[in-house]
């Protein structure tokens, strides 16, 4: 039996993530559990999985469930998703929360030397090279939950490091592939929330419109698989069946294909070296994916890959502005007060106007983070 955490098990990956162990009871039982608003959601799941320790994020949510609930632990805030990352008991944390919110409490995963299955790209994106150099020190392991970094990591099991030629990123090219400028300049929250083959929670579903999701991908399989930028290649595969692919030197490419459906990438990440059968999970109908096509990436008008490789190479602190201006960017996108092609500007501004500073520890990555956030909050809010 594997003890899981779930930090963000009221989002989409989350709630995914309880499906699964709601159906293989005999595997995998839940330790913790957090959410930062949704604390009635979080009741119910409180209710059906009985965690030990819970998070929640608002003090509204923290003093309904003290009030509900007198046999588990209850921490608060930011502060209250460390303490589910110091969890001892924990086997497996599953990152699910969106945002680089989940820096802090991975960090406290990994000196507790625990497996994380990381879904929170966020963190990898702006924490990476800190993450990184805590590995070298602590026995902790990541296991990717994204889908294409699942698929690379099962597909870069067929060969050795130095064997390594390209890995071939796949990306659905988002809800206004094929589309010009002139469309996306006045396109309309409801349009870009709408992605042709995933259901995913607001943020990521807004990343992938924009081909910033893709872009926020191609640095996190840098830091998670150590591959230099120049062998990173994004291909545009409008079905997302093949979740992404390894060439190898001898020019034998080895992909990953299944439905689209993350509970396959979960699951993996849990079960991992093993594999386990589940019912829930649907098998491919070939013949009702009898037409997989690939496309070249529209980079004038999609900007996110190409600011992403100038945020990755330039490395250092620039990565975690890239991700900052972005979350605000995205934020001010949902809540209406900027159009869909100002969150390119946005991003584009943060970055020519940041001197790349060296990042030595966890509080520069904040402070960078924090700044960028700030400054936007002020111009824009
Ligand atoms: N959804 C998907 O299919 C995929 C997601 N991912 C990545 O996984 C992560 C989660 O994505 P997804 O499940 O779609 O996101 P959702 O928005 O659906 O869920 C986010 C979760 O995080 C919690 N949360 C949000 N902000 C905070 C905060 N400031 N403090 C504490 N908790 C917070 C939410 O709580 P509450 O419910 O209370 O708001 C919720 O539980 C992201 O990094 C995303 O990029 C990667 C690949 C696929
Ligand atoms: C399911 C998953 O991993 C998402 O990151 C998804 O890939 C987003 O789709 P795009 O390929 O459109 O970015
Ligand atoms: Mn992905």
């Amino acid at each position: 039996m594997k003890n899981i955490s779930i930090l963000g098990s009221t989002g989409s990956i989350g709630t995914n993530a309880l499906e699964i162990i709601r159906e293989l009871k005999n595997e995998f039982n839940v330790i913790a559990l957090t959410a930062n608003s949704n604390y009635k959601f979080l009741a119910k799941q409180i209710k059906e999985f009985k965690p030990k320790y819970v998070a929640i994020g608002t003090e509204e949510g923290y003093k309904f469930l003290k009030n509900e609930f007198n046999n588990i632990e209850i921490f608060y805030g930011k502060e209250g998703l460390k303490e589910i990352g110091k969890l001892n008991e924990t086997d497996i944390i599953l990152t699910a929360v969106s945002g680089a919110i989940g820096l802090e409490a991975t960090i406290e995963a990994i000196k507790k030397e625990k497996r994380i299955a990381l879904a929170n790209k966020e963190t990898m994106v702006a924490g990476g090279d800190y993450i990184n150099s805590l590995l070298k020190k602590y026995k902790a392991e990541i296991i990717p939950v994204d889908s294409e970094h699942s698929a690379l990591f099962q597909s870069l099991l067929a060969g050795k490091d130095k064997e390594v030629k390209n890995l071939v990123l796949t990306g659905s090219g988002g809800t206004f592939r094929g589309k010009t400028i002139e469309f996306l300049k006045n396109v309309e929250l409801e349009d870009a929330l709408k992605h042709p083959n995933w259901s995913m929670g607001k943020k990521i579903t807004i990343d992938s419109s924009t081909l910033i999701n893709k872009g926020l991908e191609v640095i996190e399989a840098h830091q998670l698989f150590n591959i230099d930028y120049d062998k990173i290649k994004v291909v545009i595969h409008p079905q997302s069946i093949i979740h992404s692919m390894v060439e190898f030197v001898d020019n034998s490419i080895v992909a990953q294909m299944g439905v689209p459906d993350m509970k396959i990438p979960i699951q993996y990440a849990f079960s991992y070296p093993e594999r386990l059968e589940n019912k829930i999970i649907d098998r491919l109908d070939f013949m009702k994916y009898s037409n997989l096509t690939f496309e070249e990436v529209d980079n004038k008008v999609f900007r996110g890959i190409e600011l992403a490789f100038f945020a990755g190479k330039i490395g250092k602190s620039m990565p975690i502005v890239f991700n900052a201006a972005n979350e605000m960017a995205v934020e001010l996108f949902l809540n209406n007060k900027i159009k869909f092609l100002d969150i390119y500007k946005i991003i584009e501004n943060e970055m020519n106007n940041h001197k790349t500073i060296n990042i030595d520890n966890l509080n520069v990555i904040l402070e960078v983070d924090r700044e960028i956030r700030d400054k936007i909050r002020r111009e824009y809010l």
